[in-house]
């Protein structure tokens, strides 16, 4: 069972993060989980193997994304915009590292549209669907119906996000077959700020399931 705990902004919340698989840093200004790519560097600098480093960002430039990681290490590039199959192979292609496509999920049809990115990503974060008004493509604390992932192969691995908790994660890796699980808001006291209990939760709930 691989964990990722996305939105890391503090000293306290990368060591209770220590044990999941990913941590993700959000290279997305308008979010209250943003942090500057030196940011992330200071942090990641407490990271002795452990944990991959995830940058999370959204219908990024080339600029941005080469700045970004001329400041700070990273193992993973989520993109999590609007990106086209052939967008995630030209970051693939010219940044030399996996690619994880974030796709908001609603239905079965959105699960058939995974298909043409299958040659062009690494991984897929299968998240819900931002809601109606929702200032942030991602991060909303919003669940997506996980009986559209049961019983099917999703063909690249991937992690279920959307809406988890310490107190969900368990049912919701047994009913989507989830091999992965990705969290942000239901560890959080607050939007943005991490709590060092709930992510150790989560871990050993996600862990435990
Ligand atoms: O978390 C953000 O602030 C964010 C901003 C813009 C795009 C994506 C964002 N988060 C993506 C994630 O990886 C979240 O962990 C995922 O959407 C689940 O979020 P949550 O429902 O809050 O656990």
């Amino acid at each position: 069972m691989q964990v990722k705990i996305c939105g890391i902004t503090d000293a306290a919340a990368m060591q209770a993060a220590a044990d999941a698989d990913f941590l993700g840093f959000v290279f997305f200004p308008p979010s209250p989980r943003a942090v500057t790519p030196a940011r992330a560097a200071e942090l990641s600098a407490s990271l002795a193997g452990g944990p991959q480093r995830v940058g999370l960002f959204v219908d990024a430039t080339d600029d941005q994304l080469a700045e970004t990681l001329a400041a700070v290490p990273l193992d993973v590039l989520q993109l999590h915009g609007e990106e086209t199959p052939d967008r995630c192979a030209a970051v693939r292609a010219r940044f030399g590292l996996p690619v994880m496509k974030a796709l908001g999920i609603a239905s079965a049809a959105d699960l058939e549209g995974l298909a043409a990115y299958v040659p062009h990503v690494d991984r897929f974060l299968l998240d819900a669907k931002a809601p109606p008004g929702a200032p942030l493509p991602g991060g909303n604390a919003a669940p997506f119906d996980w009986t559209l992932t049961a019983g099917r192969t999703i063909p690249r691995p991937w992690l279920l996000a959307g809406g988890l908790t310490p107190g969900n994660v368990a049912e919701a890796i047994r009913v989507a077959g989830a091999p992965g699980v990705d969290v942000s808001s239901g560890v959080e006291v607050s939007r943005g700020v991490k709590d060092p209990d709930r992510i150790a939760a989560f871990i050993a709930a996600a862990r435990g399931a």
